[in-house]
């Protein structure tokens, strides 16, 4: 797989229709109505919402549909090669799995498949704080793959030292700090519902497994696992923190720092000036801020403003290879892939999460190819047309 994303079109067609039908559709846009008939209600409202009444969500969408690929003819585009190097991360195409906490509500194996299925695409996964399983057992399920740690920000000094030491030690090279979920959004689905996972006890096992966090406990969490849930997630709520405290981070961290949340050009000004490494523009898949611009709207005047100083990603509502390449285009060097994965793994597990991804990567490489370019370095803006 890892160089030849295509080829996964030509598995399905050459070899596999008789008896290796794909587990689910190849088609993006598809999935979520395929997994809303299968997963439970309680999970699919919490994967598949966002703020307020998914006016964002909306945006994101529509903001892809405004920009319209150009292709080019007669180009030297027959084979094509879509690995690069982020961060000083190796990736088989410019797509990394977003951090998506408590993986486990949609299948049993949550982040445990992610990471093999990652690992085996050759894309990294960047792992949530709230994940559904300790760190270091994703990093064993990952092994000699790629691996990014995605912090909340925990409001205890200590405790997130200790979370920064136990990611480096167990091998994520890159840190992802989201900045836009201090607090968790109106999120209606979920309220009428009743239904908040660390509440039931899900992704807390970061906490649940750190030394610093237990040593703040009055009680053990085997015997008030209430408490403990409650000092978990009151310890990432509030806003206590300024663009004056990064250098906390970078005492604790000798990697790569990538800022996630960036909407606003002076807000990601201030992360070069701070000697950030990148920046994800993102508006968390539209479940934080209803009403909020397309993500893919403000990426041009970012990347504009400061893609010579630090490393510009992208995400939120890529759903298809033509949305990969328009993020390319744009500037963005390689995109988070969310919900599309979730959904592969609420479906079929590790199988799901590859089959996710790999249709995806096949669409691009093809797409690619078929608007005349190589590689995505050659994508430019002149690649499209603002329609
Ligand atoms: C169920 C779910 C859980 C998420 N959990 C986290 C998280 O723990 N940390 C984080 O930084 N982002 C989280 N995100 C946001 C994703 O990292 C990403 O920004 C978003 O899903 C991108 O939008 P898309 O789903 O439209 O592709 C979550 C998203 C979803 C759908
Ligand atoms: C205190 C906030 C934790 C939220 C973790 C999950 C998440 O980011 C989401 O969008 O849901």
């Amino acid at each position: 797989m890892p160089g030849q994303p295509a080829q996964y079109q030509n598995e399905i067609y050459l070899h596999g229709l008789a008896d290796q039908v794909p587990p689910f559709t190849t088609d993006a846009t598809l999935v979520e109505s395929v997994a809303r008939e299968r997963m439970a209600p309680g999970p699919f409202g919490y994967v598949s919402g966002g703020a307020g009444c998914g006016d964002t969500m909306r945006a994101n969408r529509a903001a892809f549909g405004r920009w319209r690929i150009v292709p080019r003819m007669l180009t030297d585009a027959t084979t094509r090669d879509v690995a690069t190097t982020v961060l000083g991360t190796p990736m088989a195409a410019p797509v990394l799995l977003a951090p998506v906490g408590v993986q486990s509500i949609v299948h049993p194996d949550g982040e445990l498949a992610t990471a093999r299925a990652a690992a085996a695409l050759g894309v990294p996964m960047v792992l949530s704080t709230a994940s559904s399983y300790p760190l270091e057992e994703v990093a064993d399920a990952n092994g000699a793959g790629q691996r990014w740690f995605q912090l909340y920000w925990p409001n205890e000094p200590e405790v997130c030292a200790s979370l920064l030491h136990r990611a480096k030690l167990a091998g994520y090279s890159a840190l992802v700090v989201t900045l836009d979920t201090w607090t968790l959004a109106w999120r209606p689905r979920d309220l009428d519902q009743a239904y908040l996972p660390f509440l039931r006890g899900t992704g807390v096992a970061n906490a649940f497994t750190d030394p610093a966090f237990l040593a703040g406990l009055a009680k053990p969490p085997e015997e008030d696992q209430a408490m403990a849930v409650l000092r978990w997630v009151s310890m990432f709520t509030g806003q206590d923190k300024r663009w004056d405290q990064l250098p906390f981070l970078r005492e604790h961290w000798d990697g790569p720092i990538v800022l996630k949340g960036i909407q606003h050009v002076d807000d990601a000004r201030r992360a070069a000036d701070a000697g950030m490494d990148g920046i994800v523009v993102s508006n968390h898949g539209g479940r934080q801020v209803d009403g909020a611009i397309g993500a893919l709207e403000v990426l041009p005047e970012i990347v504009s403003a400061v893609g010579d100083r630090l490393t510009v990603l992208f995400d939120s509502g890529v759903r298809t290879g033509a949305d990969l390449l328009k993020a390319l285009a744009l500037g963005a060097s390689a995109v988070l892939l969310g919900r599309p994965y979730v959904y592969g793994l609420a479906l079929a597990g590790e199988d799901g999460v590859r089959h996710a991804v790999r249709s995806l990567l096949a669409e691009f490489d093809l797409t690619l190819g078929l608007s005349g370019h190589r590689t995505p370095a050659d994508l430019t803006p002149e690649s499209l047309r603002h329609a």
